[in-house]
């Protein structure tokens, strides 16, 4: 079954299109990584299969339905920036949160789903902060915390908004290796990412977008220079690079 079919998926703002007619089915069990510049539609491009802001037109299926009644299926770890820190709870309820799906809004979570929300914290290694106000943790501690939150959920197929921007190496090192876990569980992840010298080494496959899907496969045939050049107009110094051979820097 095809975690996610998405098919001439136009989304506007104030009747500005910021996505057009996007089309691309998500293999399984893989890495993915949705690259492409500042404003190109990526968090769009999520929130929309997500059903979090509308759409103009086209359809969405997760494993072959509509994704409201695949909720369950979904993880999704939102940008940093986008979230309420200041909301009053601790890391621990964060997770719990990712268990409302098994255990619904108006049900108490059961032993099993504190057990599974307490050894999602341990495997971020943020077991010793359950109890600690979600706003005072750092920025990679709160990164990690929403990913323990994904963990706990035990979706198929996660959505990842950005989760290694503001972490240090060695958090980003520790994400890297949870999505690999994920995938060799057989999960699909989908994760936008910016750093263009980690790509080769991360996913699986890429998605290239900006406005339009530029490219979509694996990594290996899509992010070639040409790619590049078309999803971001050849302003790179990493595309110098690249062509030479090199790892190249991004400017
Ligand atoms: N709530 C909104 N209202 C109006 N325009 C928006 C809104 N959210 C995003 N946009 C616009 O839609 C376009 C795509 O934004 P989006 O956040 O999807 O880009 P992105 O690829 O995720 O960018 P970045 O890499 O900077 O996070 C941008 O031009 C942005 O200004």
């Amino acid at each position: 079954m095809i975690p996610v079919k998405v098919e001439n998926l136009t989304i506007a703002y104030h009747k500005k299109p910021v996505l057009q007619e996007v089309s691309f089915e998500v293999p399984s069990g893989k890495l993915i990584g949705i690259i492409g510049p500042n404003g190109a539609g990526k968090s769009t491009l999520i929130k929309g299969i997500l059903g979090l802001i509308p759409t103009a037109s086209g359809e969405i299926e997760v494993f072959g339905k509509e994704y409201k009644k695949q909720r369950k299926l979904v993880g999704y770890v939102p940008q940093r920036g986008s979230v309420d820190w200041d909301f009053p709870t601790n890391a621990l309820d964060v997770v719990l949160m990712g268990r409302y799906g098994h255990v619904g809004w108006f049900k108490r979570p059961g032993k099993k789903d504190m057990e599974l929300a307490k050894e999602s914290l341990d495997k971020v290694g943020m077991l010793d902060y359950a109890d600690r106000q979600i706003s005072q943790l750092s920025g990679g501690q709160q990164q990690r915390v929403f990913l323990a939150r994904a963990l706990a959920q035990d979706a198929d197929v996660y959505f990842m908004d950005e989760p290694f921007v503001g972490v240090d190496a060695a958090t980003e090192k520790a994400i890297i290796s949870l999505l690999n876990d994920l995938k060799n569980r057989g999960k699909t992840v989908l994760v936008v990412h910016h750093d263009l010298q980690t790509v080769d080494e991360y996913f699986d496959w890429v998605l290239l977008l900006n406005m339009r899907k530029i490219a979509f496969g694996p990594t290996e045939d899509t992010f070639t220079v040409d790619n590049l050049q078309k999803t971001y107009g050849g302003r790179l110094a990493f595309l110098k690079e690249k062509t030479a051979g090199g790892k190249g820097d991004v400017v």
